[in-house]
């Protein structure tokens, strides 16, 4: 079977188009592009597929309201100008589906949405609801209220991870560039790549940053490619011109092949969605046990801590070079970490009761950023 077959045959799409192709310099609805996407999304709804769009481009729609010669610098501003161009967005793509008789709804998410166990079971069931009702949900970040802790900061790893959520059975990333290439495209002689079956594809591969209005270029790119491949999901990244084609499963863009991987959603969040609130600092023996073994991670292994974190909270685990190799849900404060280390789980179990008898991060709670050291 083509492996294209995977996006023209899915019931259950995830599209996710960037703001360089939705709005224009001036910073203003490039009405005419929103509505040739849209022509292209309603007749493949019409056709029975589930639909989510991720859209970007509500800070950029927002500068020509607010005045704004350029994307501003400062949060509160860019947050402002969210505010502003999130409602015209909206409001553009209500009119532009309904010329098909077909409705939109709003999801407005922030990172933490994904990682809170109740907000996530909420979203998730929120936009199943949507779809069963035949809704095209459109979604984003919540600018307004996403401060730096919790933001995503890109849309790319968003409609990666709501792939993810609604078991979506494709995920097409639409930008202002037809493919991914072997180094920026303005250079001559680059290369498309047509397809990337892994990490091994991509060894060499330039990836630059975007336009003055995206955010994350390429890189986000690739990243939400891995995250939503690793969950089993293909992916193809094209040009919002060719989103047609890229549906239809021609040989436009660029095709990621699923690994055929499904970690838990848990875990995926966990690499994904959070960030690290301190930092454990394994001898060789650990981060031998914890990622090639895939064992608890015990007191025993571990040198230095760094940060301030209650049990339960995400850490980063370090080789001895510093290098960042995974990720854990630790069982203890970052307070009492320093009394255990060097030291064995009986030993402490001995001395200061039962209840130390535990792994520093149960197996199941890890998740590996990186297998070599
Ligand atoms: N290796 C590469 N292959 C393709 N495009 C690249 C590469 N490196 C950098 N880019 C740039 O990334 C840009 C797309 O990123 P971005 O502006 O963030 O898009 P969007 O707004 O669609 O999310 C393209 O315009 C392209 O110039
Ligand atoms: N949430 C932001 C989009 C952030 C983003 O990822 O932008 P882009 O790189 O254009 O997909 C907005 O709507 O302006």
């Amino acid at each position: 079977m083509d492996v294209r077959e995977q996006i023209c045959s899915a019931s259950k799409v995830v599209v996710k188009v960037g703001s360089s192709s939705l709005t224009t310099p001036q910073g203003t609805i490039d009405v005419d592009r929103v509505d040739a996407l849209v022509d292209v999304l309603a007749a493949r709804r019409r056709g029975g597929t589930q639909i989510v769009l991720v859209s970007s481009g509500a800070i950029a729609a927002g500068l020509g309201p607010l005045g704004l010669p350029a994307r501003p610098r400062d949060l509160a501003t860019q947050q402002a100008a969210a505010s502003v161009g999130q409602g015209v967005l909206v409001a553009r793509y209500t009119s532009s589906f309904a010329r098909y008789g077909l409705r939109v709804g709003q999801v407005l998410l922030t990172a933490d949405d994904m990682m809170r166990r109740t907000h996530h079971v909420n979203a998730q069931r929120t936009l199943d609801r949507l779809l069963e009702l035949g809704i095209v949900p459109i979604v984003n970040e919540n600018d307004t209220v996403a401060t730096d802790e919790i933001r995503f900061g890109d849309n790319d790893r968003l409609a990666a991870l709501v792939s993810h959520l609604i078991r979506a059975d494709a995920l097409v990333l639409l930008s202002d560039v037809d493919a991914l290439y072997d180094g920026p495209p303005s250079r001559p002689g680059a290369r498309r790549l047509a397809e990337v079956h892994g990490p091994e594809d991509l060894v060499g591969v330039q990836l630059g940053r975007g336009g003055a209005v995206g955010t994350g270029g390429m890189i986000t790119k690739v990243q939400a490619a891995r995250i939503a491949t690793g969950a089993g999901v293909p992916v193809v990244l094209t040009a919002a011109a060719h989103a047609a084609h890229a549906l239809a499963g021609d040989d436009v863009g660029t095709f990621f092949h699923p690994q055929g991987r499904h970690p838990g959603t848990r875990l995926l969040w966990l690499a994904h969605a959070t960030t690290g609130r301190g930092r454990l600092h394994l001898d060789a023996g650990a981060v031998e046990a914890v990622v090639t073994r895939r064992k608890s991670l015990l007191p025993a292994g571990v040198t230095s801590v760094e940060g301030e974190f209650a049990a339960g909270d995400p850490v980063d685990l370090c080789g001895p070079r510093g290098r960042v190799v995974a990720r854990g849900l630790v069982n203890f404060d970052a307070g009492e970490i320093p009394g255990l280390l060097g030291r064995s789980t009986r030993d402490l179990a001995s001395e200061l009761g039962p209840e130390y008898e535990r792994e520093l991060i149960h197996r199941d709670d890890i998740v590996i950023l990186e297998s070599h050291t």
